[in-house]
């Protein structure tokens, strides 16, 4: 498809929108959108719709001059997300942009502010951009203080990937290849292997949508979760017990919570119990106190992880597994 081609789906058009993370001193610009017009309210980079005949670009650049009457140079493209709305599907590509003159003002928003980066996802942003804004909020863009950043090998996303490398060790260069390429700068050609992908917790991606599906094909699972609500056991426990019939799997399944901050109410201890009764599957507690004390745990460690590997097997006999781990708040 054409960068700028807005075509019909069947869940109605498709429309080319593109978005720009303004850098400012490690801050990002942040922009709420105005009273009468679509998602009113929802935070959201500045930009606008791909008009027919633009490059992504360019239309970045005229949407900032008009909406709010300053100049940027745009820099990196952070992802491309696709959102279905109630009035079309929305592809909203972002880009890291650097303020080159003038300063911001309002013509269209009812409030902008300078978020940093980490704390960015605590505004109500619109969907289609959760995504960019998980990946913006672990960039480094201090760095880029006072500069203009034109040169692609200065990129922030040079920074994570050299973080990455720094913090995973023995990470292949396949498993970063697919990260960036994947979640990262991403590429309709990819992903390879790996396949990643970013659950945020939006309709239709969300964390009990994939346990779901992944139940429905994992022949076993280890999941480790400091927290239950008793409304998410419920919720999957049919999934939970017909991938135990199916595959007769939850004998080799575990599933590890915690006490922690006695954030776990009596009755998900009870649907726990009655989910180990009923399919097999091997429930566990860690019974480790408070958060608040320094040692708590029986090896002196607090819990707090949370993480799933589902277990599968392809046709030719190789394992696969997914992990996928929800975002520290
Ligand atoms: N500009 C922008 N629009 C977004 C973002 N996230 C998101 O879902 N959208 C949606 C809201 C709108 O339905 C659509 C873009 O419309 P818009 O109203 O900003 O575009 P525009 O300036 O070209 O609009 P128009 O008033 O000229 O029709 O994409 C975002 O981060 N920035």
């Amino acid at each position: 498809m054409e960068e700028n081609e807005t075509v019909g789906t069947d869940t109605g058009k498709l429309i080319d929108v593109v978005g720009a993370a303004i850098v400012r001193d490690g801050k990002v610009l942040c922009a709420r959108r105005g009273n009468g017009k679509s998602l009113a309210g929802y935070w959201e980079f500045p930009g606008g719709k791909v008009k027919p005949g633009e490059s992504r670009r360019e239309a970045l650049r005229r949407e900032i001059e008009e909406e709010l009457l300053c100049e940027v140079t745009i820099a990196d493209e952070v992802c491309t997300s696709i959102q279905r709305y109630d009035f079309g599907t929305v592809q909203l590509t972002t880009f890291i942009c650097h303020l080159e003159s003038g300063t911001p003002r309002l013509t269209e928003h009812q409030e902008i502010r300078w978020e940093r980066p980490e704390d960015m996802p605590s505004l109500y942003w619109a969907p289609a951009d959760v995504e960019a804004v998980q990946l913006i909020s672990v960039m480094n863009l201090d760095r880029k203080q006072g500069s203009t950043m034109t040169d692609a090998s200065e990129s922030p996303l040079d920074n994570v990937t050299s973080e990455l490398i720094e913090h995973v060790p023995g990470a292949t260069s396949s498993v970063l290849e697919d990260v960036m390429s994947g979640l990262i700068k991403r590429r309709p050609d990819a992903p390879g292997i790996y396949a990643p992908r970013l659950i945020a917790n939006h309709p239709g991606n969300t964390m009990g949508d994939v346990i779901g599906e992944e139940l429905e094909n994992a022949d076993s699972f280890d999941m480790s979760v400091a927290f239950v609500s008793a409304e998410a056991v419920k919720s999957l426990f049919e999934d939970f017990k017909s991938s135990a019939e199916r595959s007769g799997s939850a004998q080799r399944s575990r599933l590890i919570t915690s006490t922690k901050n006695h954030f776990n109410t009596p009755a998900a201890f009870w649907d726990l119990l009655r989910l180990k009764h009923v399919t097999g599957v091997d429930v566990r507690i860690w019974n480790g106190g408070t958060d608040r004390s320094a040692h708590s745990g029986a090896q002196g460690q607090p819990f707090h992880p949370k993480g799933y590997v589902f277990a599968r097997h392809l046709e030719d006999g190789s394992p696969t597994t997914i992990c996928m781990s929800a975002v520290p708040t």
